[in-house]
């Protein structure tokens, strides 16, 4: 993976307080052109916002990464508080913003892209804002889509997204280059952990160059596995449609002697969705994660499992994420790539099935297996109600930041507060699930799958350093040690 690039690690802000106080500040446009003038926040005379009490933030307000303290801990990392500020750096006038949108689909695109325009518009006065046509590529290879509030007044309600999407493809050169040709001052990047690592180098280049544009990050990946925040818009939608295929592979297994229904979820690195949907579901009977690894034959290995399960309920359901077993598929280490340089996996559902059948047959055991897969259809979707929500504050956080100056930011929750998050906290490590905390646990116990890990196994597991997880107890969380370097 990649990580913190050179120019990154010279450009951190981080400030320091009592009592360990960190704070991992972002980049504002005035750290490389002093002197910029600032601007009354327009919002002071929008009568919705205008009557709240304190509606403007602190420019003290920072939020702390980790809320589970002791008497005598050391309070730890902070990022700055998201929100509208007294004043702004831009004058609306001036404001000429773009969109684009990277890497898989993921529901709520929409709704972040309509609720930027909309932010930008209604609150701020902008009227210029240009979507970028398919991606990174579609800044120097396609026409753009002008949007305004009413050209996205109602894509909330469409999945995907309507200026498009890419892997692949991103020459930061040529990206900078048609910034400025276009006289582009706010650029809101939304998409995954490849994407986020492309609006850092943007970022870099346009610090370089001395150019007063802000760029801004929207965390996107129904996978959730961007650490630090508390979760990725379009997660929920995704779980919530997964119960639709359990219940469907329930059906058709109960129905059956010896049914067996499979259903494969999305997940390359991480088992986020298929455990969440699991925990949902209460009719799963054995998950597989990339993070916990598997074997078939032998004592304590999936096939005892399943014909235990057969014997005992006369049916079952398993979930697998689509990267977990994958070393068992192939022994290779060469994989394909694909456009952005991820690791294309072998279709574990299929070959699973096709073990399992096998396994019976030799065994003289009847079974019926139905396999299931939904992968696109969790993510070809609309957002849900709470994602809705979700997209609408993380939108108008950002569009808040970039008004403010700051720049080479994400937007994201951290505790339930919106906050900006550096680029590289977002990108220097992959959130997982951690099958040593307590979540994990818990699915153990609701499906009774064995954990597959010896007595030898489990002690080692036990002693792995854990990585962060911003959904799972944060005693398993490593933010602590870092604040404390
Ligand atoms: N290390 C990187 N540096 C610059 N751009 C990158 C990097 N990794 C990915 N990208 C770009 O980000 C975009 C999306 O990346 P991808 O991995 O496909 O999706 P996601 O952002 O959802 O993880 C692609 O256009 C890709 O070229
Ligand atoms: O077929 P595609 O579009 O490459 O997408 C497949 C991948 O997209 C994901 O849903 C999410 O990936 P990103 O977050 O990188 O966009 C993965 O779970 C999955 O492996
Ligand atoms: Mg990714």
């Amino acid at each position: 993976m990649a990580t913190k690039t050179g120019q990154q690690d010279k450009m951190m802000k981080v400030e320091k307080g009592e009592y360990g106080y960190v704070l991992e500040d972002v980049p504002h446009l005035t750290d490389y052109i002093p002197d910029l003038p600032t601007f009354p926040n327009p919002l002071r005379f929008n009568p919705a916002y205008s009557v709240v009490k304190q509606y403007f933030v602190d420019v003290d307000d920072t939020v702390p990464q980790k809320v589970v303290v002791h008497k005598n801990s050391s309070r730890g990392i902070h990022f700055r508080r998201a929100g509208p500020r007294q004043k702004v750096y831009f004058d609306s006038d001036e404001v000429h913003a773009c969109i684009v949108t990277c890497g898989g689909l993921c529901p709520g695109l929409n709704t972040v892209i309509r609720e930027i325009v909309c932010a930008l518009y209604n609150m701020y006065g902008v009227t210029k804002v240009l979507g970028i046509d398919g991606g990174y590529r579609g800044f120097y290879s396609k026409n753009t889509i002008p949007l305004t509030p009413k050209i996205v007044n109602d894509i909330h309600k469409r999945g995907g997204t309507i200026i498009g999407t890419s892997r692949g493809g991103h020459d930061t050169a040529k990206i900078v280059d048609s910034i400025q040709d276009r006289e582009i001052n706010q650029v809101y990047i939304i998409g995954g952990d490849g994407t986020q690592r492309g609006a850092a180098v943007i970022y870099e280049e346009i610090r370089r160059r001395g150019l007063k544009v802000a760029v801004a990050g929207i965390p996107k990946t129904i996978d959730n596995d961007i650490p630090v925040i508390d979760k990725s818009f379009g997660f929920d939608t995704a779980v919530e449609e997964a119960q639709r295929a359990i219940n469907a592979a329930h059906v058709e297994a109960e129905s059956t002697e010896n049914g067996i229904g499979v259903v494969k979820l999305m997940g390359r690195y991480s088992g986020f969705i298929a455990m969440y949907a699991t925990l949902a579901s209460r009719d799963v009977d054995l998950c597989l994660i990339p993070e916990s690894p598997f074997y078939l034959d032998g004592e304590g290995g999936l096939f005892e499992y399943v014909e235990k399960r057969l014997k005992e309920d006369g049916h079952m359901v398993i979930v697998i994420a689509e990267g977990a077993g994958q070393e068992l598929l192939s022994k290779s280490t060469v994989h394909e790539k694909d456009a952005s340089g991820n690791k294309l996996l072998k279709d574990v559902g299929l070959w699973i099935s096709h073990r399992i059948k096998d396994h019976f047959a030799n065994h003289k055991m009847a079974i019926t297996l139905k396999y299931i897969d939904p992968t696109y259809m969790i993510r070809a979707i609309p957002s849900n109600a709470s994602d809705n929500v979700y997209c609408t504050l993380l939108a108008q956080s950002c569009v808040h930041g970039a008004m403010a100056g700051y720049t080479g930011y994400t937007s994201g929750l951290v505790n339930g507060r919106q906050t900006y998050i550096p680029f590289n906290r977002i990108t220097e490590m992959q959130n997982k699930v951690v099958i040593t905390d307590r979540m994990w646990a818990r699915l153990l116990s609701s499906t009774n799958q064995p954990s597959f890990l010896g007595p030898k196994d489990a002690v080692e597991v036990k002693n792995e350093p854990a990585p962060s997880s911003q959904l799972l107890e944060s005693e398993n969380c490593n933010c602590e040690d870092k604040a404390a370097k």
